[in-house]
């Protein structure tokens, strides 16, 4: 099994790379974020309980994020492996993932970070909103909130997958099919 973590900040193309990855090595693709929005969409409990945090443009409690992803993993036991995205994105979800996988006899292979500027990565947001629908992309401040969530929060996993040897990363600016090119270049000499 191998399971591949696509880490980088908001509006760094996890999603969009995350759809030719999961093809060409027929992975499982579990986005948090597209999990969430279904949930919100839909108005479940689950739903219920993340959206004053997303709509906010905080990070969901872990509890209730772990739960859920941990539930996703659960529904494909004969998958040839995961592509997480958007997850982990605290030291706190990265333990409990390092603690679930071997459960199932398994554990994360990779993490793979799309490097790229801020401001790239506002406008590419700003951008997306006026489509989206998304309301957290709509807004500058909300937008600074999910910066500051990351700054705060995920940026120390690159020294946490650094330590077990497992990080990589890619410059995300490019063409779409460049940058896939890359990160397949990493998970083909892994
Ligand atoms: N692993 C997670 N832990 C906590 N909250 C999460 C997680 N993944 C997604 N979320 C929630 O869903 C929102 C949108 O996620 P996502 O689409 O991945 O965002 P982004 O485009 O900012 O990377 C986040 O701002 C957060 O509120």
């Amino acid at each position: 099994m191998i399971n591949i973590v696509l880490f980088g900040k908001p509006g760094a193309g996890k999603g969009t790379q995350a759809e030719f990855l999961k093809e060409k090595y027929n992975l499982t693709h579990l986005s948090t974020g597209d999990i969430f929005r279904f949930n919100l969409k839909n108005d479940t409990e689950l739903g219920k309980k993340a959206r004053v945090f997303m709509d906010n443009g905080e990070l969901v409690p872990c509890e209730v994020t772990t739960a859920m992803l941990i539930d996703e993993v659960k529904k494909h036991p004969d998958t040839a492996g995961f592509l997480f995205d958007g997850y982990p994105r605290t030291i706190n979800q990265a333990e409990a993932l390092d603690k679930f996988l071997p459960t199932i006899g398994s554990s994360v292979t990779a993490t793979i970070a799309l490097e790229a500027d801020d401001e790239i990565l506002v406008a590419r947001l700003l951008e997306r909103g006026k489509t989206s629908g998304r309301a957290d992309d709509q807004d500058e401040e909300k937008i600074r909130v999910r910066y500051q969530e990351y700054n705060e929060k995920t940026a120390p996993l690159i020294d946490y997958y650094k330590a077990q040897n497992k990080f990589y990363a890619v410059n995300g600016i490019g063409e779409i099919k460049d940058i896939t090119e890359r990160l397949t270049s990493v998970i083909d000499n892994l």
